[in-house]
């Protein structure tokens, strides 16, 4: 800001001048001088940028003004001037939302100087994350989210349709396929978007932390809470809080949420007073959450308060061709990073890409190809520059994907022959099958050798 609109509501003429003079310094400030109360009242829809009010004005008093500007303009900042020093007043002006009382004292001028360029600071402040959040906003359209595949088309309607209401959305998937990326979709598209989208990992946090993490504390509210503190609840008002890992969450605690998401309001630890909290709640989990109810891990009451719009990441190798845009995407990317030229993918790394579980979804592709990107040499990614190192167990998810017996000893045999090098003899071992055998499978290229 570099205008500032000054309303001055002060009925000792002599100090509306002396003030005026004072203000009048800085070029950028417009002071509109008031005499009276009802006479500012009136001009109070044209919303200035601060407010200079004195306490002692002859038709209402300072505390029934301030009401009167905070009622309508709650972020409007009102710099008390009183012509006495009274703590008690003071501190009730503060309580009501006044942003400094400044006494008529021979240092009232500096101060109310020094509040002023605090206050144009925080005006410039609150424009920068305003146009820093458009920026987010722009990042986090549904651009990023890279895929054409049916599985993905349908992800991108069901986020369209939650950005549009505030209904909570629940987003599953397994491990890597881009539920927080769903859940920043949702909060930068929706309304609620200029407020903060604040995330929590509830897995992350231990448990006899974690509500305070959520709901906040008062001072002294237990050993350890020195000073009061916002919960997460708070921090997203009007905004959106995502509760990532819900799956995780403490059945103790699950009884705390649900009666939150019920009430609409929380109570931070220690305190006996409730906040409304009118926030969009967005929830992701890898588990299954009906089978958590099944088993008695999660309270079916706070699932289907949570259920909402549930939104399903397939994991990456039910994609087919998203797997290729997003190996290109995560490669182009690394090159424009780090002054590489143009990668190409060699073809038979291709059809590797194509066939391998994935088992840690996109973020293990990510990881993949950057890896490739700097193992590989002369411009192309071969085969031998594909590093599949997943925690999981391959076996695993081939096991979960309902293969034929025939594709599924192909798949059993190539794996094995990964891991043992190409060692033909050992695998023949290993699996009790003859050599011949798998040599006479290789000719006819039943199972590909790297
Ligand atoms: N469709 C996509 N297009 C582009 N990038 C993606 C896509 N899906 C996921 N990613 C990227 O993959 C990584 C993992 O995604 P994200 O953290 O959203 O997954 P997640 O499902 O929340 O994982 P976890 O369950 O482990 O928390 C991120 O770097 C994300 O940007």
């Amino acid at each position: 800001m570099s205008l500032m609109r000054i309303f001055l509501v002060e009925d000792s003429i002599p100090y509306a001048k002396l003030l005026m003079h004072h203000l009048g310094l800085n070029p950028d400030n417009e002071v509109e001088h008031f005499s009276d109360a009802a006479s500012f009242l009136k001009q109070l829809h044209k919303v200035p940028d601060c407010i200079l009010l004195d306490y002692s004005l002859p038709d209402l008093s300072g505390i029934d003004v301030l009401k009167r500007i905070k009622s309508q303009h709650s972020d409007l900042p009102v710099l008390i001037v009183s012509g006495q020093e009274d703590v008690g007043t003071a501190v009730d002006l503060l309580r009501e939302g006044a942003y400094d009382y400044i006494v008529k004292d021979v240092n009232a001028k500096d101060r109310i100087w020094k509040a002023l360029n605090n206050i144009r600071e925080n005006a410039r402040l609150r424009k920068e994350i305003d146009v820093l959040r458009e920026e987010v906003n722009l990042k986090y359209d549904f651009s990023n989210i890279i895929g054409g595949s049916p599985g993905l088309k349908k992800v991108f309607k069901l986020i369209e349709k939650a950005a549009q209401t505030n209904i909570t959305v629940s987003i599953t998937g397994e491990t890597g396929t881009g539920k927080e990326l769903v859940a920043k979709a949702i909060h930068y598209n929706s309304k609620f978007r200029r407020k903060p989208l604040v995330s929590i990992n509830i897995a992350a946090i231990p448990s006899e932390l974690l509500e305070s993490e959520l709901f906040g504390h008062e001072k002294g509210a237990f050993t350890g809470a020195v000073s009061k503190r916002i919960g997460k609840f708070e921090e997203a008002d009007g905004g959106t809080i995502f509760l990532d890992e819900i799956g995780e969450m403490d059945v103790n605690l699950q009884a705390k949420l649900l009666r939150v998401l019920q009430e609409k309001e929380v109570t931070r630890l220690g305190s006996n007073k409730a906040v409304k909290i009118n926030t969009r709640i967005l929830v992701a989990t890898h588990r299954d959450l009906k089978e958590e109810v099944r088993i008695g891990n999660f309270r079916e009451d706070l699932y289907y308060r949570l259920l909402g719009l549930p939104i399903h990441l397939p994991p990456l190798r039910e994609r087919g061709g998203d797997i290729m845009m997003l190996a290109k995407h995560f490669l182009q990317d690394f090159c424009r990073e780090n002054d590489f030229g143009d990668i190409r993918i060699s073809p038979e790394a291709q059809q590797r890409l194509l066939s391998y579980p994935w088992p840690g979804n996109v973020r293990e592709l990510k990881a993949i190809m950057e890896l490739a990107a700097v193992l590989c040499d002369s411009g192309v990614i071969e085969e031998k520059d594909l590093n599949f190192n997943s925690v999981t167990d391959e076996m695993d998810t081939l096991v979960s994907e309902g293969l034929s017996l025939k594709e599924y000893n192909r798949r059993l045999i190539e794996h094995y022959l990964r891991k043992n090098d190409n060692n033909v003899v050992e695998v023949a071992k290993r699996l009790d099958i003859g050599k011949s055998t798998l040599y006479r499978m290789i000719k006819n290229k039943e199972i590909n050798i790297n």
